[in-house]
This record gives C-alpha cells, structure tokens and sequence, in this order.
C-alpha cells in the first residue's frame, strides 16, 4: 500500500489570536499538491484549536499536542481523548521530546497514551528520537526500538497512527539530520515493524522525520525511500516559509 506523504506543523507553546490567524491565513493560500496526495496537518496550542479549525481550509486538519493517558476526569489541566472527539479534532501529537524530557513521560506512559487516544478514534502521531549523548555512545537503534517497543505493545490498531522519528540533537538546534542519517534509522524502524509488528504494519505505517527542517532542506529529505513526510517546529511558525516545505515534496 502506497504511504501518502504526511507534512504536519507542530507549533508547540507559541502565537497569539493575530498570529495564529496569520498562519491560517498563509496555509489557506497555499497551492499544494491535492489532499489525495499529501496530508497537511497543524497542531496549534489547545487555547487555539477550535479557532484553527474554524478557519482552516478543509483540506487541511488539525492535531492537539498531548491528551490525557485515560478517559478524562479529576486530572487538572488535562484534556482528554474523548474532548477532542468531541470537539472534532482528528489528531494528537504524543510523546514530544520535550514532553518525555521536562514532563518525565516515560516509554511506557507514552506507549499507553497513543493506545488510548487511537481506542478513541484520535489519530496518533507518536514520536520517538535518541538524545545526542545517546547517538554519540552507538544507542540510537537500541533507544528508538524502546520506544516503539513500548507503543507497539499497546497498540493493536496502527492505521492510524504515524511514527514521528525526531532526533533531540536536530530539534530547534538547526542542526538537521542528514538525508542518509534519516534514511538509516527510518529504514531500520520499518525493519524493526516488519519483525515485531507485521510486515503489512510495516509496509503501511508513515514514518515522518522532524528536527530543523525547513523549505530549503526538505526536498533531499523527502527523496529518502522511507521518509514519508516531517513533523516541522520552527519553519510551520515563520510566515514566508509555511507553504515552502509542503509543495516541492511530490
Ligand atoms: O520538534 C519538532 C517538531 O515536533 C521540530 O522542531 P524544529 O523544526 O523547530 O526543529
């Protein structure tokens, strides 16, 4: 099965109304390849997820950027999966680095939350990556297998879910991954897939890259055989280059 090419914009913890209608403004005049062949997703902060949605052309979707790991409850400043059924919004991010890192999310945690949110019928984009101390000592396999290990023994259903693979060292640092670096952990994840999941799981999940990626380093990204689309931080924020890394991908 053909893996249509996945772009999302993660905006993280930044905008205000002016701003985040700005953005919209620039996505809606975008001239990007037809629905059918890439899927465009922006994942505003929560405060801004219905006005998003409301404005956003219909082609495009939208991801929250972390919910609950149960049905909601007495969990303050929470929201849940069932909220953002509620409310419309098709997808979550899960697993942030920055979340795992500051917040303390653990594999585990991480693993029980993309289960939860897909049980729901909330789309998953999962993210996994190895720190540079990690990458420098020779664990970036050994680390991003844990991590997939860890959603892949929650998970009964990987339709919806994509596996976002972003390098801690790449993230907000400018210091992108190479096309070759990329390519070697996107493929040996698809491998790891294809021995512990199915190979039907591993032929169709989308395995997107994310870390300082920007209209001008997208293209040799995107020509990877097992890079099928990015998780973008940074440049999904800035104006002028908001369509550049969603139109020359196909
Ligand atoms: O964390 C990221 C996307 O989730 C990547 O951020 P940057 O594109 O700013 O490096």
């Amino acid at each position: 099965m053909a893996r249509k090419f996945f772009v999302g914009g993660n905006w993280k913890c930044n905008g205000t109304t002016e701003e985040v209608k700005k953005i919209v403004t620039t996505l809606n005049e975008a001239e990007v390849p037809s629905e059918d062949v890439v899927e465009v997703v922006v994942s505003p902060p929560f405060v801004f997820l219905t006005l998003v949605k409301s404005l956003l052309r219909s082609d495009f979707h939208v991801a929250a950027q972390n919910c609950w790991v149960r049905k909601g409850g007495a969990f303050t400043g929470e929201i849940s999966a069932e909220m953002l059924v509620n409310l419309g919004i098709p997808w979550v991010i899960i697993g942030h680095s920055e979340r795992r890192a500051l917040l303390n999310e653990s594999n585990e945690f991480v693993g029980d939350k993309v289960a939860y949110a897909v049980s729901q019928g909330v789309k998953a984009i999962a993210c996994i990556g190895e720190t540079l101390e990690q990458r420098e000592s020779g664990s970036t396999m050994a680390v991003v297998a844990a991590q997939t290990k860890a959603i892949a023994e929650k998970v009964t259903n990987w339709e919806n879910v994509v596996l976002a693979y972003e390098p801690v060292w790449a993230i907000g640092t400018g210091k992108v991954a190479t096309p070759a670096q990329a390519q070697e952990v996107h493929c040996e994840l698809r491998k790891w897939l294809n021995d512990n999941v199915n190979s039907e799981v591993a032929a169709s999940t989308r395995i997107i890259y994310g870390g300082s990626v920007n209209g001008a380093n997208c293209n040799e990204l995107a020509a990877q055989p097992d890079v099928d689309g990015f998780l973008v931080g940074g440049a999904s924020l800035k104006v002028s280059d908001v369509p550049s890394f969603i139109v020359p991908l196909v």
